[in-house]
């Protein structure tokens, strides 16, 4: 193994190369060279391979990578918790210097591979000059264009196709090709082309994954790599890692068990932390662990891409997840930040409690979801008057939305009222597939079902249950789509005067009831939000704009605010301060058209705030690292923030 670091580098500057490899070097401006994040393996011949992160092979002789040596001074970022590192020569975050451990080389991107390298590749962009001193010229046709100009045609082509799975599709490879052109589309373009790189296409994308397959977008772990996942993470070609979004593939959306397909999930999550929330790409590791599926569908499909067996449990997967968990931490330190995205319930909530008190965690589909739904319900009492506590809820579906949303809102509700948890739990009713949750059934309920089996007689069906309880708002967290029949909705519509009604279940296929069935079974008076999006309804003359009750609303600007705080652990007050910045930012005008929620054209002033109000949390309660506290938060997230305007290169 070749032993060349950074500094080797610096202390043989001046060093002139022979041979062809050297020659073709020599004519190059050195500017072109950077330090990339990539390991070295060294063949028989005594050459240093390495595989950069654009895929391109690089190959050179230890003489060749020598004269690669940087002629421009190596800055470090000024002090921004999200950059924090040294810039490579276009000017980009690269690993901190003592991140740049041994066997790190550097590799050249110009011509043929600039054009092949995702995260500099400026496409038709590329300036006269550029394209005379990286070598482009005849690589390109003769045209140059703007960045917003490519952004228009991509649009145009993006709206060609038909079919949901070909949008998405085109925006994988887009993100593949040019990074900054993807992300910008995605943030001037967010309302649009959220549900296509996000739900309800995703969840198709991860059912037909290993069809569509054509790249790996991020980090495979499966049983094969059982006692070398420290090794696997020092395969990815970043160093400077600060989110990690991490899925079994047990419970992608309401759509079971995809087994490694569920991949499209991180990715996408990730996608919406740097669109979203401003987090930098290289900053972002998606991660699938794969233990097997089973999803006997998947075991027999040729084209599936995991393991061909059942799923481990138990032990075996216990350890595996633990020496995980462990290898992130030793590879990343203790303020990356870990979230935990669509495990099975069995799983999600022990791997939240296990690892909550030693690493910087947070489960969306717990506590994501739960911070986005509170901010939902807060806001809405702007339309229909009162608190929180003159409520009484019901939920269809006690897993980990159902319960983590219950135990947010009676957290809230103890904190504004000063009634005890306990007793504030009790105007929060769930549902399962058994029926009504009440204390006749606490001997036999999984543990995160037991705090909510009240008093009551057994009730099996869920409109004998609204008949009983009398909710003031229903919540769909089944995951089994169609379940608020006509007769459901009409049930909990004759019962209130606005009833609230979220149907949170994603994909679409999987929502509890359509936006424009809750409209219309209520004669137009619901106040209605769904996981998925739905178009606007009309109904009686008027059209109705359903909200989004995401989680994509919290865990980019949640991410941030830790991030940028230097959190060392997530709190369920940070949890509350994210609904609470969330809900502010519903203005006068947003409830004027009936709605709970802000536009998404507005994420990243929302997420700012989020991150804000977080970090402020994450300082009061002494968990924050980066000191001192920046004095405004608001403006420091912004300052933060990934922009996707190109480079101009040397
Ligand atoms: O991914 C989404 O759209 C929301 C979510 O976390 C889930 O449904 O599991
Ligand atoms: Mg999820």
């Amino acid at each position: 193994m070749i032993s060349l670091n950074r500094s080797s580098f610096l202390s043989n500057s001046g060093v002139n190369g022979s041979g062809i490899n050297a020659q073709r070097q020599t004519r190059r401006p050195l500017a072109y060279v950077r330090i990339v994040a990539s390991r070295s393996n060294q063949d028989q011949k005594g050459r240093a391979t390495s595989e950069r992160s654009s895929g391109v092979l690089v190959e050179s002789t230890l003489k060749e990578m020598k004269d690669h040596t940087p002629s421009t001074p190596v800055g470090v970022d000024p002090d921004c918790a999200v950059g924090g590192g040294v810039k490579d020569v276009y000017g980009e975050d690269r690993a901190t210097e003592d991140q740049l451990v041994t066997p790190w080389t550097v590799s050249v991107a110009s011509g043929y591979s600039l054009l092949r390298d995702p995260h500099h590749n400026k496409g038709l962009a590329f300036s006269e000059k550029e394209r005379d001193a990286h070598y482009l010229r005849g690589l390109l046709p003769p045209t140059v264009v703007s960045h917003d100009l490519q952004v228009k045609k991509m649009m145009h082509n993006i709206r060609q196709y038909q079919v949901p799975l070909q949008k998405y599709m085109a925006m994988m490879d887009l993100q593949e090709m040019n990074e900054r052109l993807f992300y910008k589309l995605l943030m001037e373009n967010v309302e649009e082309l959220l549900p296509v790189v996000y739900t309800p296409t995703v969840g198709e994308a991860c059912q037909k994954y290993g069809s569509i397959f054509r790249r790996p977008q991020g980090l495979f772990i499966s049983l094969k790599e059982k006692g070398r996942i420290l090794e696997v993470l020092k395969n990815w070609p970043e160093r400077n890692i600060q989110v990690i979004v991490v899925t079994d593939g047990e419970r992608i959306l309401g759509l079971g068990d995809l087994g490694c397909q569920g991949m499209g999930i991180p990715v996408g999550k990730l996608s919406l932390y740097t669109a979203l929330g401003g987090v930098r790409p290289s900053a972002c590791l998606p991660v699938t662990i794969d233990v097997g599926t089973n999803n006997e569908k998947l075991l027999n499909d040729e084209f599936y891409i995991g393991l061909r067996q059942r799923r481990a449990t138990g032990q075996e997967y216990a350890e595996l997840l633990h020496e995980f968990m462990t290898a992130v931490k030793q590879n990343y330190g203790e303020k990356v930040l870990i979230q935990f995205e669509d495990f099975a319930n069995h799983n999600a909530f022990d791997l939240l409690e296990k690892y909550g008190t030693t690493h910087l965690v947070f489960n969306d589909d717990i506590q994501g979801t739960a911070s986005v739904v509170l901010a939902g319900l807060v806001a809405a009492q702007k339309l229909v008057g009162g608190t929180l506590a003159d409520h009484r809820f019901l939920f269809l579906g006690a897993g980990e939305a159902g319960t983590g949303i219950a135990e947010l809102i009676a957290l809230e509700m103890s904190k504004q009222t000063g009634v005890p948890l306990e007793e504030t739990r009790k105007n929060i009713w769930l549902v399962d597939s058994k029926g009504l949750i009440v204390s006749s059934r606490k001997e036999s309920l999984q543990h995160f079902k037991k705090p909510w089996a009240h008093e009551h007689e057994p009730v099996k069906e869920l409109v004998d249950a609204i008949k009983s309880i009398k909710p003031t708002v229903l919540i769909g967290t089944s995951g089994v789509g169609k379940t608020f029949t006509k007769e459901v909705v009409e049930t909990v519509a004759a019962l209130n005067k606005k009833p609230i009604i979220l149907a949170l279940s994603n994909p679409t296929s999987q929502s509890e009831c359509t936006a424009e069935e809750a409209y219309t079974w209520s004669q137009g008076r619901a106040i209605f939000a769904s996981g998925s999006p739905f178009a606007p309804v009309e109904y009686g003359g008027k059209v109705y704009v359903p909200g989004q009750a995401n989680n994509a609303y919290i865990f980019p600007g949640l991410g941030l605010g830790l991030i940028m705080s230097g959190a060392i652990r997530v709190h369920d007050d940070m949890l509350l301060a994210a609904s609470e910045a969330l809900a502010a930012q519903v203005t006068q005008e947003i409830y004027d058209k009936g709605l709970i929620f802000p536009p998404f054209a507005n994420i990243r002033k929302i997420s700012a705030h989020i991150a804000a109000n977080v970090a402020a949390k994450a300082y009061e309660l002494g968990l924050a690292t980066r000191l001192p506290q920046p004095d405004d938060l608001v403006k420091y997230a912004e300052s933060c923030m990934y922009s996707p305007a190109y480079r101009h290169y040397r």
